[in-house]
């Protein structure tokens, strides 16, 4: 399927042991320590969501290193507004989906609102059920210093915890949809916000909709890796919502997507053509039928 140039096939087999995340060979799962080696060859990485074992698969098959069963799944997958309804056992369910159909991506299951505010306690007995019955390798949690102690105690307990900071959608009804890190200020404090959630063990962060510029200080500032979201082109790795880079969204999508096929339209032509067919009498055909 994919031509490897001699030079991604010598980082293949790099001598520490680690493997290139994207065009890599094998089909041993991603760890976290494959994700922070990346960072030291300076490799950029790309995560996508998913939400099901189907999409899940064909994303696996294509090499994307992470996926993120993210709780925009409310909005994406399941009809809802926003991510704040949605659920632990929800986000259980669809993760365990995500996790029986790929073999290499490392999976990170998104703490869904509700779930782990209350204190590290909670965290942990959340966190703990999308590692014990979904079968993730991490899990994702919302806020930089205010979510501290959670993420401390999830790593200390052996769960690797990636972070997200800037525009956090589960506080939509506190903050809205706006650009986070605008002004000297805002700046100092999600800087503040990427070094606690690093200092507490978390092995990537999430930067949602900052300014490309604090984006890129982040990622020079910190050693952990930075995935982004509207934050430019500098961070270590970026993360897409997959239903809004195929086109599948309904209604408008955020300006830093950039659409890679109209999966809409191509969906609905399809489902119209056979609508065509069945009213028509063109479908089932002869060679359709059983005798
Ligand atoms: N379909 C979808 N895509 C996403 O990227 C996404 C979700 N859903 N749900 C969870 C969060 C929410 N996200 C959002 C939601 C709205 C904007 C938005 O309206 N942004 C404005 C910019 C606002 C400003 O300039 O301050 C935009 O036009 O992009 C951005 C990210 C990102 N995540
Ligand atoms: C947008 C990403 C980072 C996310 O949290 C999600 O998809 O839920
Ligand atoms: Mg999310």
């Amino acid at each position: 399927m994919t031509q490897l140039s001699a030079a991604q096939t010598v980082q293949n087999s790099p001598s520490d042991g680690s493997r290139t995340l994207y065009g890599g060979k094998g089909t041993r799962r991603i760890t976290v320590r494959d994700i922070a080696l990346a960072k030291e060859r300076g490799e950029k990485w790309p995560m996508l969501t998913a939400y099901d074992a189907m999409t899940a698969s064909v994303f696996d098959e294509s090499g994307i290193p992470v996926l993120l069963v993210g709780d925009s799944a409310g909005n994406c997958h399941l009809g809802y507004e926003s991510t704040v309804p949605v659920t632990l056992d929800e986000m259980t369910m669809l993760s365990a989906a995500v996790v029986r159909g790929t073999q290499r991506a490392l999976i990170v299951g998104d703490l869904p609102f509700g779930s782990y505010q209350e204190g590290p306690v909670q965290a942990l007995r959340s966190a703990t059920r999308l590692v014990k019955e979904a079968g993730v390798g991490a899990v994702k949690l919302e806020g930089g210093e205010r979510s501290h102690e959670q993420i401390r105690l999830l790593v200390e307990s052996g769960i690797p915890v990636m972070a997200h900071i800037g525009l956090t959608p589960q506080s939509v009804n506190a903050m809205g949809y706006r650009v986070q890190g605008r002004g000297e200020e805002a700046a100092q404090q999600l800087l503040r916000d990427a070094k606690s959630v690093q200092d507490a063990g978390a092995f990537a962060v999430v930067l949602e909709l900052v300014p490309a510029e604090l984006a890129a200080e982040v990622t020079r500032v910190l050693h952990i890796p930075t995935v982004g979201i509207g934050a430019g082109p500098e961070t270590d790795a970026q993360v897409l919502v997959w239903t809004d880079m195929l086109g599948l969204t309904s209604g408008r999508v955020p300006k830093f997507v950039k659409k890679y096929a109209d999966l809409r339209e191509v969906m609905g032509n399809a489902a119209r053509a056979y609508a065509e067919d069945v009213v028509g009498g063109t479908f089932p055909l002869e060679e359709h039928s059983v005798h």
